[in-house]
């Protein structure tokens, strides 16, 4: 069975962080395995407190899991502070980890910081040019891009192309945030510009698509997919999270885990443009 790694934050409300991917995983069909870089005590309403891990138990754990298990791709999630940053990087090559998915995860959606504004220029420069892909959302990919507006799939595809200059494989930057029909995703490979759009779904719930879809991207990594097949796979298992995502709690409720297994691999089209 093929392995996968999630180097992230816990989300005690097992919508977003770990819990997603883990979740993630075993709907792919992989052996999950997990670093905690932060705990965060979070439900539908919000991240209420942020405790990030000490840099030796974010080590061991590493090293406990690369040294003996070891992986067939991994993703990082929130990464916190430019230490932890440092520390992920280093163990990454030291292990050679292949097959890496960056999330530069960086506020919840309730707005609550996950990754210190100092923080940002390590992502940039040391962590960055490690991934096989990194998968921003829009306000994301403007943060790395110093403040660049992107309203729309033509600055989505220039930034994909700009952000792929800091020296990962493929970009994908994510049109969660952005307002019309369909939700569309860029990825760009050093070559060309891939299109992954479905319709808009109308829902509050949407807690943990971010998570959810770099989770999917490493597991079918992991299988040996290519990445515009592992990011079209990824697109399809997010699509009908959402559709069937749940409405636990008082707030944004997650995404249903299982909604692809369960509901079969029809319905939701994800046209490559
Ligand atoms: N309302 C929606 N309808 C359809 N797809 C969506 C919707 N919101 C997000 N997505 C999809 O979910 C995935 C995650 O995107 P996004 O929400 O932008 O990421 P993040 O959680 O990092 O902010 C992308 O594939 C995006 O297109
Ligand atoms: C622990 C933890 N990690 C990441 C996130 C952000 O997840 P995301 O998929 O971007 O979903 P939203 O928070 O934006 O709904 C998180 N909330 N917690």
């Amino acid at each position: 069975m093929k392995k996968v790694l999630t180097i992230a934050g816990s989300d005690s409300g097992g919508g977003a962080g770990i819990q997603a991917d883990l979740k993630t995983f075993q709907e792919r069909g992989v052996f999950g395995t997990s670093v905690i870089t932060a705990i965060t005590a979070q439900n539908t309403l919000g991240v209420h407190g942020v405790y990030p891990q000490e840099l030796s138990a974010v080590e061991a754990q590493l090293d406990a899991v690369l040294s003996d298990i070891g992986t067939d791709a991994a993703k990082t999630g929130m990464l916190f502070s430019a230490e932890l940053i440092q520390l992920v990087a280093r163990k990454i090559q030291e292990y050679s980890v292949p097959s890496l998915v960056i999330d530069p995860v960086m506020i919840a959606k309730g707005g609550a910081p996950l990754l210190k504004k100092e923080a940002v220029e390590a992502l940039r420069k040391v962590l960055l040019p490690l991934g096989a892909v990194i998968t921003p959302n829009v306000p994301e990919a403007s943060e790395l891009l110093g403040g660049r507006r992107i309203e729309g799939v033509k600055e989505m595809e220039e930034a994909a192309k700009e952000l792929y200059q800091l020296g990962p494989k493929a970009v994908v930057v994510k049109g969660g945030h952005l307002d019309g029909e369909q939700s569309v995703d860029v990825l760009f490979d050093g070559e060309k510009w891939y299109h992954f759009a479905s319709d808009r779904i109308e829902t509050r719930h949407t807690h943990g698509t971010g998570c959810t879809f770099s989770a999917c991207i490493a597991a079918e990594m992991a299988k040996g997919r290519t990445i515009p097949e592992a990011v079209r796979t990824a697109k399809d298992f997010i699509t009908h999270a959402i559709q069937h995502s749940l409405e636990i709690g008082k707030g944004v409720g997650p995404t249903h885990h299982a909604a692809y297994r369960l509901v079969g691999e029809k319905s939701p089209s994800s046209p490559t443009v």
